[in-house]
């Protein structure tokens, strides 16, 4: 009986609503929460095992505030919904400079050094990172991150993506890693949450000098001090005045960047046909592991492969050995059209050249195409404009106590409600959840109760690829049918196998994205996606089987490459 409350109890601590008051065994289970909202929520819980029954349990959210004349829309003090963090007055410390300069370094000092703490960052290998180094340097610390939880005895500390931030435990010290990323559109809400909602005594902010005035404002309503220390670069970067105009000018540290996966493949080809260098590669859908793998291949001296063809996805959270930045192009197709890289992009990339204390002290930067310099040029001399607004959406809590008063509306009705009528402060802009809503729409079709849609909808599935999207949506289905999913009713063993062309490479990625989802669910669901095990074993070998690939030469003919390579002038 106690089963499914137990699971309950689960799913709800997972998605940051934090402690039971009181719990009341009867028939049902009830429960009193108390949400980083600051509001008391009364959950019911009917404690039939629902698998032998219709369907999945039914929540009755009779919390007391829900009426339709709360407006729930007003969004204009998201300061208050973290009343642990506004117990305090907290001492933050903006850590502010451009790439490499030392400003990671400097928080992570004081973290190492506290009693408790935490470090956010935005992606997984920035927590890999300080959570290895942290361990390291005897400071215990746990890993947790939307896929892993490494908890280590006695750890005081821990290093979590910025989604994982517990809003509810009290510190002696935490980080903020890329705060610049709060003006993100899609993510930037998870780290306003953060920025207003972690309590530590000390809060360091990391990142680009353009967030200041933003923080500064936001924090005036919290009672926060706040201090700025701005740092230089710890090495030169160099913009070069001539372009690499040809392959034989390709040397030994180089990384060519270029935005598209089917470009860093052409180019690959092309610098290894001509004989002298062998490339990693790096971009955003490679899975992580095979990313840092890449990563390290390329920063070992003792092998080949010397050079790096790259997208974006450098621009954060790898230690790379790179001598010169080459920018193949300024533009990139954003998901809806080509635009000009912003003045913060190509800092930040081109910023990876000379990493301080590595194998080259100096970096340098230029382009293929000597059209390209003056802009080039112009922006790394230019400031990164001022960001004005910080990503904001609704707590889970207030969704729930909008979709009490309006029982008939779909997560997709909800969502969208928000979007188009939050009330919000001159410091904020209501985040993008388009990618939510298509899951949103998947969902409201299932019988499942709104926690349930919330976690598939903040699950990370990437929508606009087809095999993950089509893998969220059987999880759901399943789930919705029987409350457990078996890894093998989605994904038949035989689809990860050796991949012979760059689109079944692709495929591969793919369904690497499909075992991450399924493992992210196993560790929310437990009991409703048992096969984390398999999930996880099946994740490696894609990962060695990738790697495999991208070591092998079995990429596009030749002729087809220097087809499309004469169409990119290089
Ligand atoms: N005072 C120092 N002593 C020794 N090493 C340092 C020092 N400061 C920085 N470093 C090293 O220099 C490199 C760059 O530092 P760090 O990562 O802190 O820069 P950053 O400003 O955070 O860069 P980014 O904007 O790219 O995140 C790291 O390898 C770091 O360990
Ligand atoms: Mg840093």
């Amino acid at each position: 009986m106690a089963y499914s409350a137990v699971l309950g109890i689960r799913k709800v601590s997972a998605l940051g609503i934090s402690r039971v008051l009181q719990a009341d065994k009867g028939s049902l289970w009830r429960f009193q929460l108390e949400s980083e909202f600051g509001v008391s929520l009364r959950l019911d819980f009917l404690t039939r095992n629902y698998r032998k029954n219709s369907g999945p349990p039914k929540f009755d959210f009779t919390g007391t505030e829900a009426t339709s004349k709360f407006d729930f829309t007003d969004l204009t003090c998201p300061h208050t919904w973290y009343p642990i963090a506004r117990k305090k007055k907290r001492k933050v410390i903006l850590h502010v400079g451009p790439t490499n300069s030392g400003k990671t370094y400097r928080a992570l000092k004081h973290l190492e050094k506290s009693s408790s703490g935490v470090y956010c960052g935005p992606l997984r290998l920035l927590a890999w990172e300080v959570a290895k180094r942290l361990n390291k340097a005897n400071v215990p610390c746990d890993l947790i991150t939307g896929q892993e939880k490494e908890l280590k005895e006695g750890a005081t500390h821990k290093a979590v993506t910025v989604e994982m931030a517990d809003v509810t435990s009290v510190y002696d010290c935490a980080i903020i890693d890329e705060i610049q990323m709060v003006g993100c559109t899609q993510r930037g809400f998870a780290f306003t949450r953060a920025l207003l909602g972690i309590a530590a005594d000390e809060l360091h902010l990391c990142g680009d000098p353009a967030v200041v005035p933003l923080v500064e404002d936001i924090l005036k309503v919290t009672g926060d001090d706040v201090e700025v220390h701005t740092y230089e670069r710890l090495s030169p970067l160099v913009p070069l005045k001539e372009p690499v105009s040809s392959v034989s000018s390709i040397k030994t540290g180089d990384c060519l960047v270029t935005f598209s996966r089917k470009d860093i493949y052409a180019y690959k080809k092309i610098i290894e046909r001509a004989g002298t260098h062998l490339c990693s590669v790096v971009y955003g859908s490679l899975p992580p592991e095979t990313r840092t793998a890449q990563a390290t291949r390329f920063n070992d001296e003792t092998n080949d492969f010397d050079v790096l063809v790259a997208s974006d996805a450098i621009g954060m959270g790898l230690n790379l050995n790179i001598s010169r930045i080459i920018f193949s192009t300024l533009q990139k197709y954003d998901g809806t059209g080509t635009r000009d890289l912003t003045v913060s992009e190509i800092k930040q990339i081109a910023g990876r050249a000379g990493r301080f204390q590595s194998k080259f002290p100096t970096g340098e930067v230029t382009c293929l195409h000597k059209e390209d310099l003056p802009l080039l040029h112009a922006s790394l001399k230019s400031p990164s404009p001022l960001l004005e607004r910080a990503g904001l959406f609704p707590t889970f809590d207030l969704l729930c106590r909008y979709s009490l008063a309006h029982p008939k509306d779909g997560l997709y009705q909800i969502l969208e409600h928000f979007v188009e009528n939050a009330k919000l402060s001159s410091n904020y802009f209501i985040s993008n959840v388009d990618d939510m809503m298509k899951v949103a729409a998947i969902v409201d079709e299932l019988p499942l109760g709104l926690q349930e849609k919330y976690l598939f909808v903040v699950s990370p599935v990437d929508v606009n690829d087809e095999i993950s999207g089509q893998g969220l949506a059987q999880f759901a289905q399943n789930f919705s049918k029987t409350g457990v999913v078996r890894l093998r009713e989605i994904l038949a063993a035989d689809r990860v196998k050796v991949p012979k062309t760059p689109t079944e490479l692709k495929e591969l990625e793919s369904i690497h994205k499909v075992l991450d989802l399924y493992v992210w669910l196993s560790l929310r669901l437990e009991d409703s996606f048992p096969d984390r095990e398999v999930a996880a074993s099946q994740k490696s070998i894609c990962n060695l089987l990738i790697e495999q690939f991208l070591e092998g030469n079995r990429l596009n003919s030749p002729t087809r490459v220097s087809r499309y390579l004469r169409r990119q002038k290089f």
